[in-house]
């Protein structure tokens, strides 16, 4: 079976071309295996480009390190836009940059722009606020989950919950680089608050306008990059008042440009996103 590795900022991933059928090629398991690395491909995940629905071009379908499905996937849908761009270039229909795909995600409708200079800019939607839509039990339903005390690790930490499509929660440290993830991150996922798991970004406000972020993300661990995660932050920073609305996020793997617009409430997520190899699995 042939496959493509793309990654985004780090944050890598198995494409597979999916098109000829609604439901994808290998299982949940499978991709476990696939995602080893050391007795597999090695990947944080493995994403499918599925037929469209409705009124959308495509589908997109990602399945985590460990097996669990996501609704959504920011670097995944960059590589996905690449990976799309590639095969539709191969069917002798290579579209011309500036291009927009609407893909149908289990998040809704997502819409990456192939860019003229090889970026990827999406339209990620609105973000959700209300504790049901993340979902937590950290405060009543139809409220929202703003610097809201959780004691993990025996420590108590002003946290921010945010989806986008995807739950995560935020919190504010003074070093980013000072977090033992290894031991918080397991510790946040599986929280009894989050009853579908959560992603958990720590977050250095060094500017307004320049935010840096580790990530521990449910369901892959620590990865070097997660675009719904850096999305999900810079909205929490405006809605505790320490960043603007349009900021540079800086993740080990590298930058992402992110705009939570006031205009439409819709989050616009800028980055590159490449191929690493392409290879056939046995
Ligand atoms: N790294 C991705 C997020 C992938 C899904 C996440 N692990 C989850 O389970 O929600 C991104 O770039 O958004």
């Amino acid at each position: 079976m042939e496959f493509s590795k793309y990654h985004g900022l780090g944050n890598d991933f198995v494409l597979v071309d999916n098109r000829h059928q609604v439901e994808p090629v290998i299982s949940p398991e499978m991709a476990v295996q696939w995602c080893d690395r050391h007795f597999g491909i090695g990947a944080d995940g493995v994403i499918f480009a599925l037929p469209g629905q409705g009124d959308t071009d495509y589908t997109m379908r990602i399945y985590n390190s460990d097996g669990s499905e996501p609704e959504m996937c920011g670097n995944g849908i960059r590589c996905m836009a690449k990976f799309l761009e590639t095969l539709e270039a191969a069917d002798g229909k290579a579209p011309q940059a500036p291009h927009t795909y609407r893909i149908h995600t289990l998040a809704g409708l997502i819409s990456p722009t192939l860019q003229p200079d090889g970026q990827v800019t999406v339209d990620m939607g609105p973000p959700y606020l209300l504790a049901r839509e993340i979902p937590t039990t950290l405060a009543a339903a139809e409220q929202k989950v703003v610097a809201v005390p959780l004691t993990v690790a025996e420590q108590t930490w002003d946290v921010t919950c945010v989806s986008m499509g995807n739950p995560h929660c935020i919190t504010f440290v003074e070093d980013v680089e000072a977090i033992a993830l290894e031991n918080l991150g397991p510790q946040f996922e599986h929280h009894s608050v989050f009853p579908q798991r959560i992603n958990t970004e720590f977050i250095q406000v060094v500017r307004p306008d320049y935010l840096k972020m580790r990530v521990w993300e449910r369901g892959a661990g620590i990865t070097l990059a997660c675009g719904t995660g850096a999305c999900a932050s810079l909205v929490a920073g405006v809605l505790n008042g320490v960043c603007d609305r349009a900021a540079t996020v800086e993740l080990p793997g590298g930058p992402l440009y992110i705009e939570w617009s006031a205009a439409d409430n819709r989050v616009y997520m800028t980055g590159p996103a490449e191929l690493a190899f392409t290879g056939t699995r046995a």
